[in-house]
């Protein structure tokens, strides 16, 4: 191996950026606000200026919070389990709870699902287009390398640290410079030729972890938990993913999970709208995994096909707040065992190498069964997504390169590969 320039690794950790967007530390609690606000119309979108985290006005937007009421602490879990069938969930309250839903529901306006920034585009146009920022990244990077004819080591080793700063990983930049050392070493080498090898390799590592997401027929509902941090797209992805399911004719209910933000709850319901799904909900700041034991209950009562449970968004290392998440999970559990069939997280491309911690303590924490890779459009880190592959080798289910309902798509190594190296 070729030696490295001093302080190699000290500028690779040392760049480790913190994650973006910042959560904050406590949580508000919001009055429950009647009826989400119809989505604007959509002006042409300006891809040469997408900004770090593009917000565009055809965007399913968060539902701006009002001024929140700081809470030094989260609601405290109790020490032990209530038994099965707390009062909260008797089926006077679940039918309750429904009844004031269903109103909830009947009084909002059907507001369309925002479309995709360009909708005539293909998927892999618009992958292509939302990966614009990684790939020209990368490829501007190696074509400043790649200035002399003949390939030596120096270069080498300039294009393993523009590869590791991509933040695709030590391990997948030494094997696509081990592979030009062994194939093209002191020979003609081109930005192209090098980016060939960019794709092959990224495909080789993805091509593994490209597996879709099944749903069992055989489990009524199938049941699909969805975590992470704050702001990383759960309650985006929730909406996409039943407005999928829906088109497949599958019958979805949905969870409203995220009890601490009343600005969730009804995100989630505004997609309910949208979708035909129905949405268990509770006042803002009541008990999660009493939400979920109702609405795993209903769910199985009513037959559903999928339940979708939504959660609030918390840090991987605020220790309170995943062990209320654990709870969520074994208070599913208790009305159906092999519940969650699919816990899913998802990770916000734009927090760079954090994902990676984030899916370690998840993983450890919740038993994560698949990911979701959200807003690759709005950052030059999507390198990343090879790096979380390499290294835990978990399922990658979807990727989001937008805000727009068909900006979801399945996950597709080859076409990744080609999108972030900039091949047509
Ligand atoms: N550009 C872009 N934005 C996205 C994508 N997915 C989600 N978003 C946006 O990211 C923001 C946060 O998404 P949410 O779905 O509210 O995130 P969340 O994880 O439910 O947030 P919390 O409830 O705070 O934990 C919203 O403005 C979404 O529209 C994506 O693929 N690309």
């Amino acid at each position: 191996m070729t030696e490295k320039k001093p302080g190699f690794f000290q500028r690779l950790f040392g760049l480790e950026p913190a994650p973006s967007p910042a959560p904050p530390e406590t949580r508000p609690i919001d009055p429950v606000t009647p009826a989400p606000q119809p989505v604007p119309p959509a002006p042409e979108p300006e891809p040469e200026t997408v900004p770090e985290t593009p917000i565009t006005p055809d965007a399913i937007p968060s539902i701006p919070e009002p001024e929140p009421e700081p809470q030094t602490a989260p609601p405290t879990e109790p020490e032990v389990l209530p038994p099965p069938g707390p009062p909260e969930t008797t089926p006077d309250y679940v039918e309750d709870i429904e009844d004031r839903a269903a109103a909830a529901r009947d009084s909002m306006p059907i507001i369309p699902a925002p479309e995709t920034a360009a909708p005539q585009q293909g998927w892999f146009q618009r992958l292509a287009s939302g990966l614009r920022r990684s790939s020209d990244n990368l490829t501007t990077s190696i074509t400043s390398v790649f200035t002399k004819r003949k390939l030596d080591a120096a270069t080498l080793d300039e294009l393993e640290d523009v590869l590791i700063q991509a933040d695709l990983g030590i391990e997948t930049a030494m094997a696509i410079t081990d592979t030009l050392r062994r194939d093209r070493f002191d020979k003609d080498v081109s930005g192209e030729d090098v980016r060939a090898v960019l794709a092959d390799e990224v495909e080789k590592v993805l091509g593994p972890v490209t597996r879709p997401l099944t749903i069992d027929t055989a489990k009524k509902p199938f049941i699909i938990l969805m975590i992470g941090v704050n702001g990383s797209g759960k309650t985006t992805t929730i909406g996409k993913l039943a407005q999928k399911f829906a088109a497949e004719g599958k019958s979805v209910m949905l969870a409203a999970g995220d009890t601490f933000r009343a600005a969730a709850i009804e995100q989630l319901q505004v997609w309910g709208q949208r979708t035909g799904a129905p949405v268990i909900s509770r006042p803002a700041g009541a008990d999660a995994s009493g939400l979920a034991y109702d609405a795993v209950t209903q769910a199985k009562a009513e037959g559903r096909d999928v339940l979708i449970i939504d959660t609030a968004g918390r840090l991987q290392n605020r220790d309170e707040l995943m062990n209320e998440l654990e709870k969520v999970i074994r208070v599913i559990k208790k009305v159906e065992p092999e519940a969650p069939h699919a816990t899913l997280l998802t990770l916000d491309a734009t927090t760079g190498q954090n994902a990676l911690k984030q899916v370690e303590i998840f993983g450890q924490r919740a038993g994560v069964t698949g990911l979701v890779m959200t807003k690759l459009d709005g950052t030059a880190r999507g390198g990343i997504l090879v790096a979380i592959a390499r290294k835990f080798g978990l399922p990658v289910h979807f990727i989001g390169v937008g805000e727009g309902v068909n900006d979801l798509e399945p996950f597709k190594a080859r076409d990744f590969a080609r999108a972030i190296a900039g091949q047509d």
